[in-house]
């Protein structure tokens, strides 16, 4: 079996480019977390499960993995720009509610999604039970710190907060490539700004008023801006520069690059030796997750969240599987009909699956595979595996080592599926390599978990069992009109019988 060196997708130079670690045998990727002020839609959940695909490979790869994963709890604005009002703020104040109860609440609803995601929490290389989510309010004296680091070189002071110049750092906004004076010309200027990209890094309470969330600093109680957290956050707990910063393709036109500019400023002042000094030497952007109508948004009042999906009778892994289907880099259009069909081929797979594991179950339940997922060495060394063509094997590594190819790798594992001719064990193997990087839970999912009752189904699944064990007895005593009877009492409490199909599924909610 070869390994395919990992390509990855830099939006610095817009190319993809061979993995190199900084330390070696070691990953160190940030990603930007969510603002809890509101329950993530799914837009926002195909940013994490792209991430967690980023980790899952790079652990796939052997690289011991450190991953952040921060949460904004303070200091995003309603408008990416620096401009607006502060977003949590102004859901507890709709709310009338503190913030820390809507951030402690949002927090544990996108947790809730990651988990239904299978999404990975964060990671600590060498210390996984160190692991944490970072949480921005945890580490506000750090982003003082920071700014008082370059205050005096790339900052000036105005009655609203610290801004930071970008006239002094060379190249700022070549992440977005598309940074000019025009371009920001959107932006609602400060008075007193002395460019129009300049951005807030501590934001001044107005005088007279106080804010829920304030603290002292160097220039009057305030709260930090959102690009200062993920500069700080970043570069504590990975140190400049790291591997990978991941988020959103919006991120790389404002968040990222002032991000950028702040570790510039940061890196210059305290003498490091960045050659880029970009802080993170790859940045990565997932795609965005549309409607026919446009980006999905939270802000723009109702939106699709996880849980929606879920009521609506979807396993949220079919959600899961939707993002799999589409590469990270494309935009995927979110539609009913898509995401039937991901399920459908979720089924067919967890179908084959179970097929499989029903052969030789006193080898399943011995646990034949690794805690925690396959690596690619652990994968090269197994027996069972090397009696799959090698052309399955090598697709493995090579697909998801080709900047995170899902869809090609999805097809591997039907590829390895369909080698009726090698050990079900082996096979089973292969397709737990193949889902410690996809993480839709093969091995654990089954059929009947993937069978959700629509919240708004007026039957309850037990009621449906009995009357399909009923009908069976009917059928057996040749008493079709009882069992026709029956179908067509389900059929009017939206229940279709599905006789005959092939996926095994004996009923559906309609
Ligand atoms: N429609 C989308 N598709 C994919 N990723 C998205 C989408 N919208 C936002 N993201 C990403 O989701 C992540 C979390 O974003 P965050 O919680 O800050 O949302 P937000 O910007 O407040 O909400 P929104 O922009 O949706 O109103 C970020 O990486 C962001 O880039
Ligand atoms: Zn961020």
């Amino acid at each position: 079996m070869t390994e395919t060196p990992l390509q990855l997708f830099n939006s610095l130079i817009r190319e993809v480019e061979t993995f190199t670690p900084v330390h070696p045998g070691e990953a160190r990727v940030y990603t930007c977390g969510p603002t809890v002020y509101n329950y993530p839609h799914i837009g926002n959940m195909r940013a994490y499960v792209f991430a967690d695909v980023l980790g899952r490979t790079l652990s796939w790869k052997g690289y011991d993995l450190t991953h952040i994963i921060n949460i904004t709890d303070v200091g995003h604005l309603t408008d990416d720009a620096d401009e607006g009002e502060d977003k949590m703020e102004k859901m507890a104040a709709e709310r009338a509610q503190s913030i820390w109860d809507i951030a402690k609440h949002y927090t544990e609803a996108y947790w809730a999604d990651v988990k239904a995601l299978n999404i990975r929490g964060p990671m600590q290389a060498g210390k996984p039970e160190a692991a944490n989510w970072s949480v921005a309010t945890d580490y506000i004296d750090e982003m003082i710190e920071f700014a008082k680091g370059i205050a005096d070189k790339h900052c000036y002071e105005l009655d609203s907060g610290l801004y930071f110049d970008v006239s002094t750092v060379d190249d700022y906004g070549r992440l977005a490539r598309a940074v000019t004076e025009e371009g920001e010309g959107r932006i609602e200027t400060v008075e007193g700004k002395r460019n129009a990209a300049d951005f807030a890094i501590w934001r001044k309470t107005p005088a007279g008023q106080k804010r829920q969330m304030e603290w002292d600093s160097p220039w009057g109680k305030g709260a930090p801006g959102w690009h200062l957290e993920c500069s700080v956050m970043g570069g504590k707990l990975l140190g400049f520069p790291f591997d990978i910063h991941t988020g959103g393709i919006d991120h790389r036109e404002i968040h990222h690059p002032n991000e950028i500019a702040q570790n510039q400023a940061h890196c210059c002042t305290n003498g490091l030796d960045v050659a880029e000094n970009s802080g993170a030497r790859i940045w990565m952007h997932n795609n965005f997750l549309v409607e026919r109508s446009g980006k999905m948004s939270k802000s723009s009042g109702e939106f699709l969240r996880l849980q929606l999906l879920i009521d609506k009778g979807y396993h949220p892994l079919a959600y899961r599987m939707m993002c799999l289907q589409a590469h990270y880099r494309s935009e995927l259009e979110f539609s009913w009909e898509g995401l039937e069909a991901a399920l459908t081929r979720l089924k067919r797979i967890v179908m084959q699956v179970e097929n499989l594991k029903s052969r030789h179950p006193e080898l399943v339940s011995a646990s034949i595979f690794p805690l925690g997922g396959w690596t690619l060495k652990q994968v090269q060394g197994d027996e069972d595996i090397s009696q799959l063509p090698v052309s399955n094997i090598d697709a493995i590594d090579a697909t998801v080592s080709n900047d995170l190819n899902t869809a090609v790798a999805l097809v591997t594992l039907d590829a390895i599926l369909l080698q009726k001719n090698v050990s079900p064990i082996a096979r089973l193997k292969a397709v737990s390599a193949v889902d410690s990087i996809l993480g839709l839970d093969l091995m654990v999912l089954t059929r009947k978990d993937l069978r959700i009752r629509p919240k708004a189904a007026e039957i309850t699944e037990a009621e449906i069992e009995a009357e399909l064990i009923r009908r069976k007895e009917a059928k057996v005593e040749k008493d079709f009109a009882t069992s026709d009877a029956i179908r067509a009492t389900l059929a009017a409490k939206g229940v279709e019988v599905m006789d005959g199909d092939p996926l095994g599924w004996e009923w559906k909610l309609g």
